[in-house]
């Protein structure tokens, strides 16, 4: 079974009294960077140095398929997943455009794709299975199988070369799989946590919502995080768990994607509640219920263009401003080193 990584809250007092220094002595006016300065102290102290330097920067897109889609709760037919992991593969998708634009390296990671691609380049395959099973007859997966691809994702997590993973995912019905986890770990009202996913309409959306309340009375006694993730969740959905529960523990910083990456982190935040110190939220998606989401986790998201794709592009999205967070507090000159007058006190 998963041994979970016991992860430390970043909090350290003394360290976080440094950061706050280096951060007002820089040649600014106190504060004028705004959310930047936030996010800098963070970074350092994940580091725990108050000069934190990003090394190596990946996307990490998780794929996987649901037996749910049996139940017509995405416009699309389950195939669009692997096509999506070839198109990704092909260099095509939005995710590869802003990855390669902002030089960041991108993986795609099999955890269970309905579909055999063979040795690729770029293809990580780390398949658990041919799919998940259809959740609103029997759970998703066994707790072992759960526990199984969580330990996958942790240990390719931590075999990454940078201090920063961010975290994107494709499978076709996965906003089905993450309506349902968080309206359990979060306890939020149903109607709240469903949305049109890749564009499902109202009835669609009523449609869906039906899917998910009976499959939430079917597996009523679903009751540990994993056993709910196990219950509703997806193998793609497992990995990131695990995969950023193996992040935290290298102390590597995470990037936060939408609604489905967020709800994986629900699950694994719920497993050890100091994942989130370690977590960068890219951005708030249009998808309904991200909102409440973050700030359910108490999360502050760098972006908010309406994006509601996946595939780990608010991450990608977003790097450039956590390096210019990092990269100011390790390049600026301070009003002594660069001889410049600092406010009168
Ligand atoms: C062409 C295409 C590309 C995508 N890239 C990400 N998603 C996104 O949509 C899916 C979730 O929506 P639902 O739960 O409604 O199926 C996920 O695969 C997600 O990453 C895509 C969806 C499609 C159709
Ligand atoms: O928020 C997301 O990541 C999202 C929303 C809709 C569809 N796919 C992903």
């Amino acid at each position: 079974m998963m041994q979970i990584p016991s992860i430390p809250p970043v909090a350290d007092a003394a360290l976080a009294a440094r950061l706050d220094a280096a951060i007002d002595n820089k040649t600014k006016p106190r504060g004028s960077l705004g959310r930047l300065e936030s996010l800098a102290k963070q970074i350092g102290l994940v580091q725990q140095s108050v000069r934190p330097q990003l090394r190596e920067p990946s996307i990490l897109v998780f794929a996987g398929d649901h037996g749910v889609t049996e139940e017509k709760i995405s416009p699309f037919p389950q195939s669009v997943t692997w096509q999506m992991v070839e198109n990704f593969l092909a260099g095509g998708a939005a995710i590869n455009v802003f990855a390669a634009q902002n030089g960041c390296a991108l993986h795609v990671v099999d955890a269970g794709v309905n579909h055999d691609f063979g040795p690729r380049e770029r293809l990580l395959d780390r398949k658990q299975g041919y799919g998940t099973r259809n959740f609103l007859h029997e759970p998703a997966m066994s707790v072992e199988a759960c526990a199984r691809a969580m330990e996958a994702g942790a240990d390719l997590a931590a075999s990454m070369p940078g201090n920063l993973i961010g975290f994107g995912e494709m499978g076709i019905g996965n906003t089905t799989s993450a309506a349902a986890l968080m309206h359990r770990l979060t306890g939020l009202p149903l109607e709240d946590c469903v949305g049109a996913g890749a564009g499902m309409p109202p009835e669609g959306i009523a449609h869906k919502q039906r899917v998910i309340a009976q499959a939430l009375r079917r597996h009523a006694d679903a009751d540990t995080p994993l056993q709910i993730l196990a219950a509703f969740g997806g193998y793609e959905i497992a990995m990131m768990a695990g995969a950023m529960l193996g992040a935290a523990a290298r102390r590597k910083l995470i990037l936060v994607d939408g609604f489905i990456v967020t709800a994986a982190l629900l699950a694994a935040a719920r497993m050890a509640p100091a994942l989130t110190d370690y977590c960068v939220f890219s951005h708030c998606s249009n998808e309904r219920g991200h909102a409440l989401m973050l700030s359910h986790l108490g999360a502050s998201p760098l972006l908010q263009l309406g994006l509601r794709l996946g595939e780990g592009s608010g991450c990608a999205l977003a790097l450039p401003l956590v390096q210019a967070a990092a990269g100011f507090l390790c390049g600026m000159a301070t009003f002594d080193s660069a001889g410049v007058s600092d406010q009168e006190r």
